[in-house]
This record gives C-alpha cells, structure tokens and sequence, in this order.
C-alpha cells in the first residue's frame, strides 16, 4: 500500500515547515526520511496522519486520505515523537487499553510483546521502563493493528548498539513482509543500513528522494554520511 504525496504544503507563521513536498512512499521497502533539526519531518508525518492541517496538497494512503480511511488503526500503525505511556501503567495493560479503543482483538496484544521483547516484563509499570523498553512499547502499539503501513517518528532515538540493531531487524522484516514503511532521523548514521530508500528534507524542501545506493554513487568517494551533509549544508537551522 503506497503512500502519494502530492504539493504537500505547511507554514508556521513565517515558518515554511514542509514546502511543496511531492512524492511517493512504496511498499515492501524501508523508507527513511531523513533530515536536519527542524527540517519538516515530524510536521510531514503528522500530516500523513491526519493530526496537522495541510495549507496545501493532498496525501493519500492506499488511494485514500487518512480520515477516510474505514479501518485507520488496521491501516496505518504510528509512533510519535512523545508517545508514551501512562507511567503508571502496567505495558500490557497499557496494550490492552489501546487495542479496547481501537477494537483490536486482544491477542494482539501478546502478540506484539513478543515481537518487540517485551514480555517478560509485560506486568511492569511503563515508568520503570529504560528509555529503550519505552522505545519498544511505542513500537508495539504501533504495531497492534497489524497494518500495512508503518510511520516511525525517530524510532532510534536513545537506543544503545544492541537496540539500533534489533530496531533495523525488525524494520526490514516488517518491510520483507510487504509492509510500507517510513522511518524519520536526523542522523543518517542511523538509516544508513536500514533504508532501501531516502526522502531528505531540509528546511521543509524535498533535497533528494533516491536509493540509497545511488545516493552513495552519486557522491563518489564521499560517505554516505558526507554527501547527506553536502546535501544539507544550506538547510540547518542554527549555523
Ligand atoms: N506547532 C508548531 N508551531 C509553530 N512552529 C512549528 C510547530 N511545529 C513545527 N514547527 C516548526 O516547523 C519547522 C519544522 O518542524 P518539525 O518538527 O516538523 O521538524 P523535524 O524535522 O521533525 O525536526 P526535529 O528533528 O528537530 O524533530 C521547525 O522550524 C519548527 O520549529
């Protein structure tokens, strides 16, 4: 299930957030959209969703727009910058809860647990959690609806070596199972190895939607993470 984006456009004051921002997200693969502080990424992937009002353009998810989605939850599986857990919830309690509300059969909340590792520690309190377990439950409620399509805002973000790797598994098999799946960073480090594909932002702007592989053709001896910077040189915010 595709995700067409299409003269996606929105302004803060005198802030141009997401400019003009055409393109397409494809299944099957792991999409990062990847781009400095401040580049758009999180106000395009609210707009994916529904929780920003685009100025201008359309997105459409599998034809659709998100709010006419018949089965969003089953549709689009999300995790947010600061989606968390009461910290008083207990993490499948806290499942359970959200998959009530969305009228997701209950087992998929064992289910998730088991994929993102967390069910030995299923009855313990999401305050108690390491930045890493929160991580984890973010992702399994992203997860529950068993949709076709995946949004991960900074899913990396605070995992050690073991998590960034157990993190790239699990977005590649999800991708290999046919899944669209779209991963935002502003490191690219981070994407370098996960991504078959590249949305880069800066200042709002699309700056390159390529393979990785080309991008790394494309700046010759350079690193990926050098020609990420060449591209984003003009676009960071506090220089
Ligand atoms: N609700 C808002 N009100 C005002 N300005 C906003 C709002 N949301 C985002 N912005 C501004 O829009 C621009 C893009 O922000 P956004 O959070 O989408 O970037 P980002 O790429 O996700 O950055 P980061 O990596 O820092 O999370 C920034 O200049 C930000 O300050």
């Amino acid at each position: 299930m595709d995700i067409e984006v299409n003269g996606l456009r929105k302004r803060y004051g005198r802030t141009i957030a997401v400019d003009d921002l055409t393109c397409t997200v494809r299944a099957g693969r792991v999409t990062g959209l990847v781009g400095p502080n401040g580049a758009g990424k999180s106000t395009t992937l609210r707009m994916f969703l529904g929780l920003t009002r685009p100025d201008a353009g359309t997105v459409h998810i599998g034809g659709t727009p998100y709010a006419s989605l018949a089965h969003p939850l089953h549709t689009v599986g999300a995790l947010l910058d600061g989606a968390a857990a009461h910290p008083g919830r207990r993490a499948r309690d806290h499942l359970r809860w959200l998959a009530h509300a969305g009228r997701i059969p209950r087992h998929r909340v064992d289910e998730v647990l088991e994929r993102v590792g967390l069910t030995a520690v299923a009855r313990r309190r999401a305050g108690t959690f390491s930045l890493g377990m929160a991580q984890r439950l973010g992702i399994a409620a992203a997860l529950l609806g068993d949709a076709p399509v995946l949004l991960l805002d900074e899913p990396v973000n605070g995992l050690d070596p073991e998590g960034v790797r157990w993190i790239r598994t699990l977005l590649r098999g999800l991708a290999a199972e046919g899944r669209t799946v779209l991963v935002s960073s502003h490191l690219m480090s981070e994407l370098a190895d996960t991504a078959d594909h590249l949305l880069v932002l800066g200042r709002g702007r699309l700056l390159a939607d390529t393979g990785v592989r080309e991008l790394i053709a494309a700046a010759g001896t350079r690193t990926l993470e050098e020609a990420y910077f060449a591209l984003t040189a003009e676009a960071v915010e506090f220089r």
